[in-house]
């Protein structure tokens, strides 16, 4: 089953004569079960196609479908709900708020549909046990290191079973030896049956946690593993 189905997105900013298109003709099907990688140089317009892709983008064409729901018709207040409930986030910088503990940031897509916190926030330890970092549920991010904040926030983005989770860099600010364990945990732990990740990196080094990947070039998609057309030095396993 395909988590997201893009077709002909096409991206531009800015306005008429200062315009500039940057995702062309966009075609992408993401599969749940899957790790699907996004690779390919700075600026080629992964960030833009995954802000597309995960509804926080309009693009200026075409129609994305978000677990058969079809989200570049829906309106914002519709988007921000399908956005909170199936979808979870990581990013390069793991955007944890300072003040509060790793459970609760962890418990962050929970309160934020309503759960109240306490609850939220015992459910979140659960999941933070399974990546570890039991021990340091109750800490401050600043009290933490950069691969540990970044569990807490793979735990942040999956502690409400989302059928997507949407990654932009997540190993950029980490060392080789952080960023390998925490593609294993997002392989693992967010990855399982009937979900789909999506992971934007230009970091070789976590080529290989992919089942597919999927190559940019200046707005286009230029190659897929699954069909084997992926250019030079770029495989999936
Ligand atoms: N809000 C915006 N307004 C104008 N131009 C933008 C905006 N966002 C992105 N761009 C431009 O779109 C192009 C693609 O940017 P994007 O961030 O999607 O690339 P990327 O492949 O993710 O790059 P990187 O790997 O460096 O993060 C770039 O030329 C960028 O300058």
């Amino acid at each position: 089953m395909s988590a997201v189905i893009a077709r002909e997105i096409d991206m531009a900013f800015g306005s008429n004569g200062l315009k500039t298109q940057v995702l062309f003709d966009v075609d992408l099907e993401v599969a749940s079960g899957e790790l699907t990688m996004l690779v390919g140089p700075s600026g080629c317009g992964k960030t833009t196609l995954l802000s597309i892709l995960s509804g926080t983008l309009k693009p200026t064409g075409g129609e994305v479908e978000v677990m058969g729901n079809v989200i570049t018709r829906m309106k914002d207040s519709e988007k921000v709900i399908l956005r909170r409930r199936r979808i979870g986030f990581i990013f390069q910088q793991y955007n944890l708020l300072p003040a509060l503990t790793a459970a609760e940031n962890a418990a962050m897509a929970l309160v934020a549909d309503g759960m109240p916190l306490k609850v939220a926030a015992e459910k979140a330890r659960v999941v933070l046990e399974t990546l570890g970092m039991g021990p340091h549920a109750d800490k401050l991010p600043r009290q933490l290191s950069g691969g540990q904040q970044q569990r807490v926030a793979i735990a942040r983005a999956i502690v409400h079973e989302p059928d997507l989770v949407v990654c932009d860099e997540p190993t950029a600010a980490l060392d080789a030896e952080t960023g390998r364990q925490v593609m294993e945990l997002l392989k693992d732990a967010a990855g399982g049956p009937g979900r789909a990740v999506l992971v934007v990196t230009h970091d070789n080094r976590i080529y290989r946690y992919a089942d597919r990947i999927v190559a940019m070039e200046d707005g286009r998609i230029v190659g897929d593993s699954r069909l084997g057309t992926l250019p030079e030095g770029l495989h999936a396993h």
